[in-house]
């Protein structure tokens, strides 16, 4: 047994079972690394990138294998292979692979480990399965392996669904999905004692706490700025669980109901005044808990559909590369936000986070605000002061 004394010490580290990136029509990038720019397709499977002759040797053991079954595919089939599904094929590729010792297993890189992952088949709804089962039937056509069935492939894709994690680089922006069967076995809690973080495509599993000899190590599967309702909901969704963390099983305490409220809730009407809202019982508005000011229902309507109208702009501007129009957009949203929401609002808080984003897309970071996103811990966009020049 192991305890991890420093904040940032290494727990545990894992190279991807299978991963690939998430390409789309819009973006493509490099099986091997991920890089997205001087990247040619293969020539045979038109359909994987490499950024150069070490990315793709590299790759070539199992894409050999992949290139043999998406070259039989017409084009129309091609056009369907998405990120899941490549995983998929992956994962049965390079099973095959170990099977036959083309590639070695380990004990901590062996398709057993991926067998023994939570899948929780009982669980899911009936228009779920129906969905894995007809993208196993997919992946089952294009291998035309008969040794392995629909239900395998289905019950796979609900293995990948609460065990693959979304592999991001260090702005954050998710570039590609991979399976860590060790990483995998870590539970989840909101309130957690490590983080996951990614390195290329290592994942990294780094203690934010002292861990104590024999404390079990816990991560969190979600944004842990929300509500206990909001964070309740997206674990029940994607991972099947009811959270019972020491943040969890305060639900409706005085705690809980004031850290939702300054996290997702609206702000005094006194500028000068930090107190936050909670809805009146006759439902008309709201109430300051510290000055007792009053915000009526329609002022924060209409505040909210003025941002609700600005962010629909944003969309229709991200998607025309329009970077410099999203971010004085953005900036238009803040403002009204800031009017609107507490201080330490989520909302405001990922409206600003895409702000800098956004300056760093159009390349407009200006060095003389100094001021660079450095991680984001727990959710929170951690940033630093930039030392000025000598
Ligand atoms: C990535 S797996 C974690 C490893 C899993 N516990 C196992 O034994 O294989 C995610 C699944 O673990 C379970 N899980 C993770 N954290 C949990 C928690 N705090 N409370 C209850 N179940 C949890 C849920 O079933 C979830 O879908």
């Amino acid at each position: 047994m192991f305890s991890f004394h420093v904040s940032g010490e290494v727990i545990i580290s894992q190279e991807p079972y299978v991963c690939v990136p998430n390409n789309s029509s819009s973006i493509s990038r490099c099986d091997g690394c991920f890089a997205s720019s001087n990247l040619k397709k293969c020539s045979a499977c038109q359909v994987v990138w490499y950024c150069g002759s070490n990315c793709q040797k590299l790759d070539w053991k199992l894409h050999r294998l992949e290139c043999q079954v998406l070259s039989r595919l017409d084009k129309e089939k091609r056009k369907s292979v998405t990120p899941s599904i490549r995983l998929m094929l992956k994962l049965y590729l390079r099973r095959k692979l170990q099977n036959d010792n083309v590639i070695p297993s380990t004990t901590t890189d062996n398709y057993s480990l991926v067998e023994a992952l939570v899948a929780h088949m009982s669980d899911i709804d009936e228009k779920q399965l129906l969905l894995y089962a007809q993208i196993a039937n997919l992946v089952n056509l294009i291998l035309q392996w008969p040794e392995i069935s629909i239900n395998e492939i289905a019950e796979n894709f609900s293995k990948l669904a609460c065990n693959a994690h979304t592999i991001c680089n260090s702005e954050l922006r998710p570039l590609g999905t991979g399976l860590y069967p060790v990483i995998s076995i870590i539970n989840h809690s909101c309130l957690p004692n490590a983080v996951l973080v990614f390195e290329g495509r290592l994942a990294v599993v780094r203690a934010v706490q002292h861990v104590p000899k024999g404390a079990e190590v816990l991560i969190s599967y979600i944004e842990t700025a929300g509500s206990t309702m909001t964070r309740q909901k997206a674990l029940k969704e994607q991972y099947l669980f009811t959270c019972t963390c020491p943040r969890c099983i305060k639900l409706g305490q005085f705690d809980d109901i004031q850290e939702s409220a300054i996290l997702e809730g609206y702000r005094c009407k006194d500028d000068g005044c930090s107190g936050f809202l909670l809805r009146d019982s006759d439902d008309k508005g709201f109430t300051c808990q510290q000055c007792g000011l009053v915000r009526s229902k329609e002022e924060i309507k209409k505040i909210a559909s003025e941002v609700n109208i600005l962010s629909k702009k944003t969309l229709a501007l991200t998607s025309c590369g329009n970077h410099q129009e999203v971010v004085s957009t953005y900036k238009m949203i803040e403002k009204l936000q800031k009017k609107l929401y507490h201080p330490f609002s989520v909302n405001l808080m990922q409206t600003r986070e895409k702000l800098i984003k956004g300056y760093i897309h159009s390349s407009i970071l200006c060095l003389g605000c100094s001021i660079i996103p450095v991680g984001n811990l727990n959710g929170f966009l951690v940033t630093q002061k930039m030392q000025s020049n000598p």
